[in-house]
């Protein structure tokens, strides 16, 4: 009697209408963003030799993986993300191009977790690839990214972490421990597991990486988390590193995002490619991150050519979830713009409509005879600006006039 013809495997499910118009919404949207910030779409195979993602480090631990056996006996495993096969990509196919590369990704990626842990192993991820740029500029251009991209699904109720894994890295480089004793320890700060990191890390006595890493969980908040980090004994040599950081984190806040960036010096995210800032991006009243990225520098010299790189995914499967919760945010967004062309102008207007379309994004052209009809409805759908085409243009900001 067969027993698994009626379920899907662990961590899979069929998903029905609604949630797939959902994720249809969702990756619309971030197409959009990423298409006009320049980045282009590319795909890779679902599969890919096991050597990719072991290249001249593991970089996602072997049990994460799904594995399978060619019909030449060659492992193959069904890619856990998208970066490493993008590394690979640029590596072999993208020689000669100018640089940097912009690249972005929309598909699935398996994951082995642990079994009950509520999480899927196959997830639809969306993402960008910045390669080419070792830029304090390119960190701000990606994180600044997945804050629009975020701003896109929840426009109000989200937040992001800023860290960096060259705390991680230095220090665990002067612990002597094995690959599964370091995921162990990795895994355990990601999860704020304070009890079971401290047993692990009572094992090498008192080294003073150890003790600087049983604090790193618990380095969070606001500017105040540097001079916490500074005071910290084991910490001393990463005040450049600290410097760094602070840095990314007044310039976030400069672009408005300040009200929602927090430094976490405990992140660490899977991927032991990170070389640099990693981020992760969270919407309200889900509790996994949504975004996750950071620079990696060092991936793309294990395929051959030697670029830094940084870039971000978005779980999308996370995305629906909270769309499906606030619903009213699966309504369009209104345009940024609405254009009327007086009498004798309509042409004009059209044209008009076109230019700002490519400086603002979603504008649209008033199809009404007057300028009141088109007040009126642009109030109404919560439009912000309206610009009057006559032989000159006035922008009108709802509520004013102030050109
Ligand atoms: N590939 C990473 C996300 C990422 C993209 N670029 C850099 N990091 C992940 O799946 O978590």
């Amino acid at each position: 009697m067969k027993i698994y013809d009626k379920i899907t495997p662990e961590g899979t499910r069929d998903l029905l209408f609604e949630e797939c118009q959902t994720i249809r919404w969702v990756t619309a949207q971030l197409e959009q963003e990423f298409e006009s910030h320049g980045y282009g779409e590319v795909m890779t195979p679902a599969i890919e030799f096991f050597d990719v993602f072991s290249a001249n480090s593991t970089y996602f631990p072997q049990e994460s993986m799904y594995k399978l056996i060619d019909n030449k006996g060659r492992i193959i495993v069904l890619r856990p993300d998208m970066t490493t096969p993008i590394a690979r990509l640029t590596a072999t196919r993208m020689q000669n191009q100018p640089i940097p590369l912009r690249f972005y990704y929309n598909g699935k990626i398996y994951r082995v977790t642990p079994s009950h842990s509520g999480r899927s192993d196959e997830t639809f991820q969306m993402g960008v690839e910045l390669i080419g740029a070792g830029t304090a500029r390119s960190d701000l251009e990606v994180i600044a990214l997945a804050g629009e991209c975020l701003k896109r699904i929840s426009p109000d109720a989200f937040r992001i972490e800023l860290g960096h894994i060259g705390l991680f890295k230095g220090l665990m480089a002067r612990l002597d421990a094995d690959d599964y004793t370091k995921e162990e320890i990795r895994r355990n700060i990601e999860a704020k597991n304070y009890g079971a990191l401290n047993t692990i890390l009572d094992g090498f006595g008192g080294d003073p990486a150890a003790a600087a890493l049983k604090k790193l969980p618990s380095l969070f908040g606001g500017a105040e988390v540097f001079d916490r980090a500074r005071e910290l004994s084991g910490l001393e040599e990463f005040s450049e590193i600290l410097d760094y950081l602070k840095s990314v984190y007044e310039s976030l806040g400069k672009l408005g995002l300040g009200g929602q960036v927090i430094i976490d010096l405990g992140i660490v995210n899977q991927g032991n490619y990170y070389t640099g800032v990693i981020f992760r991006g969270y919407l309200e009243g889900i509790g996994e991150p949504l975004v996750s990225g950071g620079r990696y520098d060092n991936l793309l010299r294990d395929f051959g050519a030697d670029l830094a790189a940084t870039g971000f995914g978005i779980d999308i499967n996370l995305a629906v979830k909270f769309l499906m919760k606030n619903r009213s945010l699966l309504t369009p967004q209104p345009s940024k713009a609405i254009v009327f062309g007086r009498s004798g102008y309509e042409t004009k207007a059209i044209e008009y409509t076109k230019r700002l379309i490519g400086e603002l994004g979603r504008c649209e052209l008033s199809v009404f005879d007057t300028e009141e009809e088109t007040r009126a409805y642009a109030k109404e759908k919560g439009i912000g600006k309206l610009y009057l085409i006559g032989e000159d243009i006035t922008i009108v900001e709802l509520g004013g006039e102030v050109q």
